[in-house]
């Protein structure tokens, strides 16, 4: 077995859980996804599920399933269109493609966090086998340019401590945030020459803010000199964090308490060395947005058998219903 996950999976590949109470209390409502146990059979629905993949945006999360639906020859019944599968809980989007779950997760540590309990407690119930977690993000560089990958070693929060602390029962509980080396080194190696990103390995700092938390200058409060954000960016640097984004700590931390495997893929929007404003134009953001697709689209290819090399999009794809020219009114 993986060294990473020790013995924290069943012998099969099955997820153990780590709570007693879910085998005893029978029916167990997925709230925020809208599944329950009882209410819908999840070992039918659910058990092929192998990747997992999971992203800030609705949007982002839709568009990876319809790519990824390309990318594994995966065909739709004529005239329909992606189901989203949680739509009755209008809080995450939720699709399936084959043997692909992509979600949407929302933003920061305690959003991913929810989703990660009830998505890890669907893999138990499924008995789905050896499934694989993906974080397909957006990020800050640190003196690494807009429109490059960014595939994280491990997470630290904003004081560089490589665990997630949250208070239960009034005291403090710490778990890891480790991400599976292995996975991390096969992903960076899925780079081809023709690609028009570099892919950097490294350090995430995940942060509870995207301004004060990672040392903008341009929210609506601010304590600190630009000098001030400078040298904290170049002291973390320096500790080899290469990216800063808001969800990786949680992600490594629950995936690996639950023995599952997991990565964080992210593009860099904005070197942070060099400004904070978000000034890229919507477009090209959207088609950095696809990049970290790409490179996890070429890993399941290759795990399921397929030739790993999936080229970029040659432009950043529009969703079904997203008919062009549509008037839209604002009052
Ligand atoms: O999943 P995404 O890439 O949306 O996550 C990053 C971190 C925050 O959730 C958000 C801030 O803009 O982007
Ligand atoms: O700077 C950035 C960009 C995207 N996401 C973040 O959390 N920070």
């Amino acid at each position: 077995m993986n060294a990473y996950l020790l013995d924290r999976r069943f012998e099969d590949g099955t997820v153990r859980l780590r709570n007693p109470h879910i085998a005893e209390m029978g029916p167990d409502i997925l709230y925020h996804i809208g599944l329950g146990s009882s209410s819908h059979d999840l070992q039918d629905m659910f058990s092929d599920v192998r990747f997992v993949c999971m992203g800030g945006t609705p949007r982002r999360m839709e568009q990876f399933a319809y790519y990824i639906k390309d990318e594994i020859g995966y065909k739709l019944p004529s005239g329909t269109t992606l189901l989203d599968i949680s739509y009755q809980s209008y809080r995450y989007c939720m699709y399936k493609v084959g043997p692909v779950l992509c979600f949407s997760h929302g933003m920061g540590i305690p959003s991913v966090g929810i989703l990660l309990h009830e998505v890890i407690k669907l893999m138990y119930h499924a008995k789905c086998r050896d499934p694989v977690f993906f974080r397909l993000g957006t990020c800050g560089g640190i003196g690494i340019d807009g429109g490059n990958l960014v595939v994280s070693e491990s997470a630290v929060d904003g004081l560089l401590r490589p665990y997630l602390e949250q208070p239960v029962l009034g005291e403090i509980q710490r778990r890891p945030a480790i991400l599976d080396p292995e996975l991390a080194s096969d992903l960076k190696n899925l780079r081809s020459d023709d690609d028009p990103f570099t892919v950097t390995l490294g350090k995430t700092m995940c942060t509870y803010d995207f301004y004060e938390g990672q040392g903008r200058v341009d929210g609506a409060f601010c304590e600190y000199t630009e000098a001030d954000k400078l040298a904290f960016l170049q002291k973390i640097h320096a500790a080899n964090v290469v990216n800063m984004e808001m969800e990786s700590l949680g992600f490594a931390a629950l995936c690996y308490h639950a023995g599952v495997r997991s990565a964080v893929v992210c593009v860099t929007v904005i070197n942070r060395l060099q400004g904070d404003q978000m000034s890229t134009p919507k477009e090209e953001l959207n088609k950095w947005q696809e990049y970290p697709q790409v490179l996890v689209a070429r890993y399941i290819r290759k795990v399921m058998g397929l030739p790993a090399h999936a080229p970029p999009r040659e432009h950043s794809f529009l969703l079904p219903n997203e008919v062009p020219d549509q008037k839209k009114f604002q009052s």
